[in-house]
């Protein structure tokens, strides 16, 4: 079950939309039982339109497909485009439907990003269906196969129950036979778990982090488009830093989707710094990926590491334990580096003091809007 390890799985990275978009197209392509597509935002347009060709053809030819779409997140996905899969025999679900007057439950989103592919192959990253990120934002999915891909499953199953309670959608994800039991015995491969969280209610992905990053004995390297931190997590990075841990955050640069976001992290960067703590902006594009390093251990999902992911949705993470996807990880983060700007403590120190007063404003917002410690 999920937030176990599992012996025996593969995992390979795929850096950019150019290599990600094909590997999960080929594979809804070569599917043969079941699609479980679990995606928090969904948008029509070009994007969308590989997704729903592949996996109406699918449809077609015999394979059980399930959406679970994210009510919010979907809301730029038009009608036309849901009645084509279903038309073609896909069943679609939407996760908890806006319910005026009930702001706390209306703000939990299904943030999840997976594709599992007849229980033998499954991908998540930060990625989501829409346009921006085909053509213009960064990101970066994992490949999954073995065990764990069974885990995946299993999720996808508890939220698609859930959310089914609600809306009374009758069929239900199959299970079909997979090889996982044959890779098992091989004792070939990775080891790797499924890290989920549940808002406040369970926040595993959370404490995961935390627990490694207390432990790390050589590096945490971090990497988040939305860096909105708890309070305990940087008082981690910054304890890391300060026993010498090569601690590094990379968030997104000029180019973000929402700079009061970009400004509000700011706020955080002096006592990060002083504290050791060397921190990047990518420049080339935006990057909404979300990944990272401790030693031997990795993890890369749908978790922003900030308040939001951590208080109010459903996220999923995949966690490896392997110093060979670490040293493949390492190299990712080097290549993403080497695209980023080093910000210069002391230039810092001297940047406009509107700028300042800026991020003191939004971050001093942000503590009292979320009210999490
Ligand atoms: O919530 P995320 O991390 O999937 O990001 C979604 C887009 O940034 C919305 O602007």
């Amino acid at each position: 079950m999920h937030d176990e390890w599992t012996q025996g799985n593969q995992f390979e990275l795929l850096p950019a939309a150019k290599r990600y978009v094909p590997a999960m197209l080929d594979a809804i392509e070569g599917a043969r039982h079941s699609v479980l597509f679990e995606q928090y935002l969904m948008e029509s347009g070009h994007h969308a339109d590989l997704f729903i060709d592949a996996l109406a053809r699918a449809s077609r030819r015999g394979v059980h497909v399930y959406l679970l779409l994210d009510t919010y997140g979907a809301k730029g996905f038009k009608q036309r485009d849901r009645d084509r899969l279903t038309e073609a025999g896909a069943t679609i679900c939407l996760f908890n439907p806006i319910t005026p007057g009930r702001l706390s439950r209306s703000l939990t989103r299904d943030h999840r990003k997976m594709l599992v592919i007849d229980h033998c192959m499954a991908f998540t990253g930060g990625y989501c269906i829409t346009d921006e990120f085909l053509f213009n934002w960064y990101d970066v999915v994992t490949k999954i196969e073995g065990p764990v891909v069974e885990d995946w499953a299993a999720l996808f199953s508890q939220a698609w129950s859930s959310a089914n309670q609600r809306q009374r959608v009758r069929s239900s994800p199959v299970r079909t036979q997979s090889n996982v039991h044959d890779q098992e015995a091989s004792g070939a491969g990775m080891i790797g778990r499924v890290a989920h969280g549940r808002g406040r209610r369970y926040q595993e992905i959370r404490f995961s982090l935390q627990r490694r990053i207390a432990t790390a004995r050589e590096c945490v390297w971090i990497c988040t488009p939305y860096f909105l931190p708890t309070l305990s997590l940087r008082r981690r990075m910054m304890a890391a830093a300060r026993r010498g841990i090569d601690v590094r955050l990379l968030v997104a640069g000029p180019r973000h989707d929402h700079p009061s976001v970009r400004y509000t992290g700011q706020h955080y960067y002096r006592r990060l710094m002083r504290a050791g703590v060397r921190i990047y902006e990518y420049q080339p594009t935006f990057t909404h990926a979300k990944f990272c390093l401790v030693d031997d251990w990795s993890t890369i999902g749908s978790c922003n590491f900030d308040h939001w992911s951590l208080r109010w949705n459903l996220e999923a993470n995949q966690e490896v334990i392997s110093s060979r996807f670490a040293h493949d990880m390492r190299r990712l983060f080097e290549d993403n580096l080497a695209q980023s700007q080093e910000i210069d403590p002391q230039a810092w120190a001297q940047r406009p003091r509107w700028k300042a007063c800026r991020e003191h404003l939004l971050g001093t917002a942000n503590a009292w809007m979320t009210l999490l410690r």
